[in-house]
């Protein structure tokens, strides 16, 4: 069985226990209630206008590296993010195979006014209902975990409920099968999701492949300023960054870098 095929079969059980916690009908009425969602989008793409946009990722760890930081405080965390001039961010919620959790996104927003992307395996509508009312702004779809007619109905319901969706795709198939969905954001990722190597040659090949109205959002193994130089001349708009982050001790230093030492 594949990681992936692991972690959604995994997610099917949770999603299973969080509706026996709590019924879709009570999240609805939450929904209803909230504040309209930030603008995750439109702050991509005003910020690509003039600077580098990107997505910093709130990530303790992935299956692949195990554990990235150990002393993980994720309002800390977004703090730095957002002083060090990030667009967006990102935050993990997936406990059992991310070190994520779902009142991280919660607490982020609590403290840290930048929209945010709920990043985890969607495989059920009620995940989009929880993701907005945790104070999602924007949540991720992976096309390689999703069926056309579904990534079709998520992203239809998620426009709804005021999410915007970051359509994750990483090969020229899934760009076929995810074509006809009404994505504001199609992320390319770099990492091959069977053997984990990171290639930033796939945002090169893919990116001219996405539907014109898309805005292009490069994902995974970015490391470098030159990197991010790379990705811009093939058309990448903005760039969700992880790892390379998380690593650092001064986090708002290593942002200017990647920003070209500017903050706008
Ligand atoms: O840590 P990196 O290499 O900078 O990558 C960040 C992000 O792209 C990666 O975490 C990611 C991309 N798609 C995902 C889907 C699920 C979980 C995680 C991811």
């Amino acid at each position: 069985m594949s990681i992936l095929d692991k972690i959604l079969c995994h997610k099917q059980q949770e999603v299973a226990d969080a509706v026996a916690r709590m019924p879709l009908s009570e999240y609805r009425a939450r929904c209803r209630d909230l504040e309209p969602t930030r603008g995750f989008a439109a702050a991509l793409s005003s910020r690509s206008e003039t600077g580098t946009a990107i997505i910093a990722e709130v990530k303790k760890g992935s299956p692949s590296r195990g554990i990235i930081r150990a002393d993980f405080d994720p309002v800390r965390i977004a703090g730095d993010y957002r002083d060090g001039g990030a667009t967006c961010l990102s935050v993990l919620t997936d406990r059992e195979f991310f070190y994520g959790d779902l009142a991280y996104l919660q607490q982020v927003r609590d403290q840290v006014s930048l929209p945010l992307l709920r990043k985890d395996f969607m495989i059920d509508r009620y995940q989009l209902f929880e993701a907005r009312a945790a104070g999602a702004d924007a949540v991720l779809l992976i096309a390689a975990a999703l069926e056309s007619a579904q990534l079709e109905d998520f992203a239809a319901e998620a426009a709804e409920l005021g999410l915007d969706v970051l359509l994750e795709v990483h090969d020229e198939t899934e760009i076929a099968k995810s074509f006809r969905v009404a994505a504001p954001l199609f992320g390319i990722n770099n990492r091959n999701l069977k053997t984990f190597t990171t290639d930033l040659a796939t945002t090169e090949r893919l990116l001219p492949l996405l539907p014109p109205e898309a805005l292009p959002v490069a994902e995974s193994g970015l490391h470098t300023r030159a990197d991010i130089e790379r990705l811009q001349r093939a058309g990448a708009r903005a760039f969700l960054i992880g790892e390379s982050l998380m690593r650092e001790t001064d986090i708002p230093a290593k942002l200017a870098e990647l920003q070209g030492g500017s903050h706008v």
